[in-house]
């Protein structure tokens, strides 16, 4: 499925502010962003049931529908799963997931008991979407969604509802069973963790606009902008003027090529990319290359988060705070002197922009 430019207003604001995406067998491609920032419109556009005001969508190359020409909804082979599952409550698990299919009462079916099976379902043939637990009706709905073979399923939030012990056990089920389908995969989530859990590729979404497509690995390690480093986890940053295409800050100097001189940038980090010494008789670690120059703090409070331990500084020398994360536990006191660095090679450096976020 290719999409191409898609544009859509409500009041005069661009919900939906020039989307492009291609979508291909067997993969699964998740619209990642945060509440509001036009998901679900374009995944309503792309089923059919809301109209674009301008674009494309293109599946296997031919036209599904531009501003003139539309294909219905129910003809374009597209399957649909929301989070509310939306089983028909007065149906069987049977006329359920049959819904969708054409073909003789046998026909029919074999597919239901053959997907009833894919979904390892079948003994709740008979039963009612009431009489099934969350877990249950999810993979109802997807057997049912998938039971007419579509070529493309798009999926909002699908796992939002279900208890969070539950989720990642269905998350991992739905996701080989997908493959195993060779289906294409639009899937809608305000989760990092579900669009790296779930993804061959992301398309990261703010305001109406994709910033930033790639496979999750990339999007993660090589993001556009501050909001993108924020969207995925905790960020510190702090500003610095560049003077010489350098910033110089606390932990040393930083580069900024290309960048021109009197510019306000921001220096983002990890917190798990913050490296700790002890103090050792008021002295720091020597300067490297790698990680720069270690910066006098003490510790403003400890946490333990069960696989790690958040640490909370605060530089001696600028007064900001930064964020650290340690593996296992670790929690100083409170006004414990220690040293920070930061690896060169896990910093950004963004020019500022005050963007909404
Ligand atoms: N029919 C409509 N009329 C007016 N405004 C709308 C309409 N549909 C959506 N919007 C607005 O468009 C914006 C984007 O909504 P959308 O549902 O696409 O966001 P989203 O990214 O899917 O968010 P969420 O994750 O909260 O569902 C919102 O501000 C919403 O209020």
């Amino acid at each position: 499925m290719e999409i191409r430019n898609l544009v859509r207003s409500f009041g005069g604001r661009r919900v939906v502010d020039g989307v492009s995406l291609s979508i291909q067998p067997g993969q699964v491609t998740c619209l990642l962003g945060p509440s509001g920032c036009g998901k679900s419109t374009t995944l309503r556009i792309i089923a059919g049931v809301e109209m674009q005001d301008s674009g494309e969508i293109h599946v296997d190359g031919s036209l599904i529908c531009d501003t003139r020409f539309r294909v219905p909804p129910e003809r374009r082979e597209i399957g649909l799963m929301f989070q509310d599952f939306a089983l028909f409550p007065h149906l069987s698990v049977e006329g359920n997931v049959a819904y969708g299919l054409s073909g003789n009462r046998d026909e029919k079916r074999a597919r239901v008991e053959e997907m009833l099976d894919r979904v390892r379902m079948s003994r709740f043939i008979d039963m009612f979407p009431h009489q099934l637990s969350g877990g249950e009706q999810q993979r109802i709905a997807l057997a049912r969604a998938l039971a007419p073979r579509p070529r493309i399923m798009l999926m909002d939030e699908p796992f939002s509802g279900l208890d969070n012990r539950l989720r990642d056990g269905i998350r991992d089920e739905t996701l080989a069973i997908l493959k195993e389908e060779d289906t294409g995969v639009l899937l809608v989530t305000h989760e990092p963790e579900e669009a790296m859990r779930m993804a061959d590729e992301i398309a990261l979404m703010r305001n109406g606009r994709i910033v930033q497509q790639g496979a999750p690995y990339n999007v993660y390690t090589r993001p556009v902008d501050r909001a993108s480093v924020a969207f995925f986890s905790d960020a510190n940053r702090f500003g610095a003027v560049v003077d010489g295409a350098l910033a110089v800050t606390p932990f040393g100097p930083f580069l900024a090529p290309g960048v021109a001189d009197g510019t306000l940038v921001d220096i983002v980090f990890r917190p798990q990319h913050v490296k700790i010494d002890f103090d050792r008789a008021g002295v720091g670690p020597a300067p490297t290359a790698i990680e720069g120059t270690a910066a006098r703090a003490q510790v403003i409070r400890a946490r333990f988060m069960g696989n790690e331990s958040l640490v909370e500084f605060r530089l001696d020398d600028s007064g900001a705070l930064i964020k650290s994360t340690v593996p296992g536990v670790f929690l100083p006191q409170p006004q414990t002197v220690m040293w920070l660095r930061v690896r060169r090679d896990k910093c950004y450096v963004f020019p500022r922009q005050e963007v909404a976020e």
